[in-house]
């Protein structure tokens, strides 16, 4: 067991034994002030947030039953339960026999939770205190803390410094930040500029570091091109990336970036319907033009699917 992670169920004996340091000082006063906690009948304060708390019944289903917590950038970030809860048996039936799941970029737990249902050894990662707090506190809520081991600590840093390679992990996965909502201010999305903290072809290559087989979920916009030429880099000429687009409430949320060898042998869709689906989320493409586009991606090693949660 990685022991520099905090077992998320004792995150509060954990930050008491180690008060002395400046991170755990902080935390202690989290726990103390209950901080971030929902209350799920009461609109926010923020106004520009509205939008996001209408949908929370989306992000987290208990919000109305049980005790979660959010900051004012996990409103747009958390991974809505349903497509989190689709990647964990989408995970579960490509590696069923796989234990240990690390979520670099955990935020509030949306994917550390549903991971956790699943699969027994769960670790999160993150830079904000903030955000390991709330992703602890939630996944007391869901009643999986006892399966979730956290750290704190910028992705950069804990990579260069080979802080994570004691665990063998079975997958990694990442949804690291989109720049916040203006993602889609530009029509294509520039993965080596736009991602945070790093470009994709960095990205990728330190997450499959750790495990080979590897997960990213990413702007709907993404440059596919950019995704193919990061692939091959890595990984050879012959090397394929699966993207699966996914659809929540009638809106397309982004895209599963899927590489490694069991996640090759899932067809959800027909060839057919691949391609239509694809065609009605790029409405300024004509149906030929995707058709083009979709193959052209096939050619460079992307395979695309279409799931509409
Ligand atoms: C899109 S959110 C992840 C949401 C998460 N999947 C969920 O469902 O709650 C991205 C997270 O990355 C964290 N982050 C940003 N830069 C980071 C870095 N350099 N190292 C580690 N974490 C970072 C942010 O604090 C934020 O919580």
């Amino acid at each position: 067991m990685g022991r520099t992670f905090i077992h998320a169920s004792r995150i509060r004996q954990t930050a008491r034994k180690r008060k002395h340091h400046s991170k755990f000082k902080t935390l202690i006063n989290l726990l103390e002030n209950n901080a971030y906690k929902i209350e799920s009948s009461k609109p926010l304060h923020n106004g520009k947030l509205y939008k996001y708390w209408k949908n929370r019944r989306h992000l987290f289903s208990k919000i109305d039953t049980s005790p979660i917590y959010m900051t004012d950038e996990l409103w747009f970030s958390v991974t809505p339960e349903r497509i989190a809860c689709f990647l964990t048996n989408f995970v579960k039936a490509c590696m069923p026999n796989a234990e240990r799941i690390l979520d670099v970029f955990c935020g509030g737990g949306g994917n550390t939770i549903q991971f956790a249902m699943q699969f027994p050894y769960v670790y999160g990662v993150d830079y904000s205190i903030d955000h390991i707090y709330c992703t602890a506190k939630n996944a007391q809520s869901y009643g999986v803390d006892d399966r979730i081991w956290l750290k704190r600590g910028s992705w950069k840093k804990l990579v260069s410094k080979n802080k994570l390679s004691k665990v063998k992990y079975d997958c990694v996965f990442g949804s690291p930040p989109w720049g916040g909502p203006e993602y889609l201010k530009n029509d294509v999305y520039d993965l080596e500029h736009n991602l945070m903290p790093m470009g994709i072809t960095k990205l990728l290559k330190s997450f499959l570091k750790l495990s080979p087989n590897v997960i990213m979920f990413l702007p709907r916009n993404s440059d596919l091109s950019q995704l193919s030429r990061a692939t091959r880099k890595i990984l050879g000429p012959f090397a394929k990336c699966k993207v699966l687009y996914v659809k929540e409430n009638g809106y397309m949320k982004g895209i599963f970036c899927m590489w490694g060898e069991c996640f090759f042998n899932y067809e959800p869709v027909s060839e057919e319907n691949n391609l239509m689906e694809v065609c009605s989320e790029n409405e300024e493409h004509s149906r030929e033009e995707e058709h083009e586009s979709t193959k052209a991606n096939r050619d460079n090693g992307i395979d695309i699917y279409k799931l509409d949660g």
